[in-house]
């Protein structure tokens, strides 16, 4: 056998949202910060990110986590986060992967019962507390980077859907959000695909209607998702689904968005701090959010929360590329690629 590349990973899911963890074959990305790393990946080798994600090694609903030494000796250990499109800062569902399978497989030490670790993510340094018992991570709870809004209110126009009225929030990543009541849904399995087409528009419509950037980091400067918010059905305080392209439901409840779900409750005076916000996800699973202090992020007044879930490790995986393979760099079909 002969192979070009050969990438040790270990899988696991967040309440139903599936990460690939890279933990073998790739000694370092070239970069000073992690944010600098992942903009390498992006610019010069996004041919790894599709290698993992992408059919025929991935699927539509994957994400892979790249783990790297810290470039800051305060971080225990380094992520970039790559998605089926893109490489957002920073995600809920990826570092509670990520942190309970570098606990599991003895990559940090676990510390029974709570597991302190810091971690940097190309949004910046991420502290996490895991609790843990008997050599499993029972729960990751992390404080995720500053939190903020920079629309209430705003209508947009969607194609199909004529006037909407949304919010767009930051929480590691630009949400746009908007009440699925006011659309006729619910937030049920049955809505998934409808749900997912209809995101995507809006993300459409809302990205190219309303310019953005963060105010502290120019290269973060578009909408990724859409978020439908909705009232809970199994005793949360709140439900959600969030579409992820090309065009499908986050399993969890997406821990970004509960952070920017948190700055726009907070700041139409809807939530206060150090209140737990149990956020659903379609699946029914939670994520569980609260806001730890108020902050500022340039202009825009923030808050910093914390978010925390639970993850299981599904099996390891040994990817490789055989020389002959024709598709080693994944497949794309516009069946479920380019759909809407
Ligand atoms: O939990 C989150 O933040 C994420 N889940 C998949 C898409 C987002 O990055």
């Amino acid at each position: 056998m002969k192979l070009n590349k050969l990438v040790h990973t270990v899988d696991a899911h967040a309440e139903g949202e599936p990460s690939r963890i890279v933990v073998g074959g790739v000694i370092d990305v070239p970069g000073e910060t992690m944010f600098d790393k992942k903009m390498y990946l992006e610019n010069y080798n996004d041919e790894f990110r599709k290698f993992l994600i992408h059919e025929p090694r991935g699927s539509t609903v994957l994400h892979a986590d790249l783990v790297l030494p810290p470039t800051n000796s305060m971080a225990d250990a380094g992520f970039i986060i790559m998605e089926a499109t893109d490489y957002p800062p920073m995600s809920g569902s990826n570092t509670i992967c990520t942190v309970t399978v570098l606990l599991e497989t003895g990559m940090l030490p676990m510390v029974e019962p709570i597991t302190e670790i810091t971690l940097e993510s190309p949004a910046g340094l991420i502290n996490v507390e895991a609790h843990c018992k008997n050599g499993k991570c029972e729960r990751v709870t992390f404080t995720n980077a500053p939190s903020f809004v920079t629309h209430l209110d705003e209508k947009i126009t969607v194609p199909r859907l004529g006037e909407v009225k949304v919010d767009v929030a930051y929480g590691g990543a630009f949400f746009v959000f908007v009440d699925a009541e006011s659309l006729g849904y619910k937030i049920i399995d049955e809505e998934a695909g409808e749900l997912s087409q209809l995101g995507e528009e809006i993300k459409r419509a809302a990205a190219s209607q309303l310019p953005i950037a963060h105010p502290e980091n120019e290269d973060i400067h578009t909408i990724s998702f859409t978020t439908f918010t909705a009232p809970p059905l199994v005793g949360g305080q709140g439900r959600n689904a969030t579409i992820v392209s090309p065009g499908r439901v986050d399993r969890s409840a997406c821990g970004t968005a509960t952070s920017a779900r948190l700055a726009i409750l907070h700041a139409k005076n809807e939530l206060g701090i150090e209140h737990e916000y149990v956020h659903e996800s379609i699946l029914n699973t939670n994520f569980v959010g609260e806001i730890l202090e108020e902050t500022e992020v340039g202009p825009y007044p923030g808050v910093i929360t914390s978010i925390s879930g639970r993850a299981w490790i599904t099996g390891t995986h040994q990817l490789s590329v055989d020389p002959s393979d024709p598709f080693t760099t994944g497949i794309t079909l516009p069946d479920l690629w380019e759909r809407f």
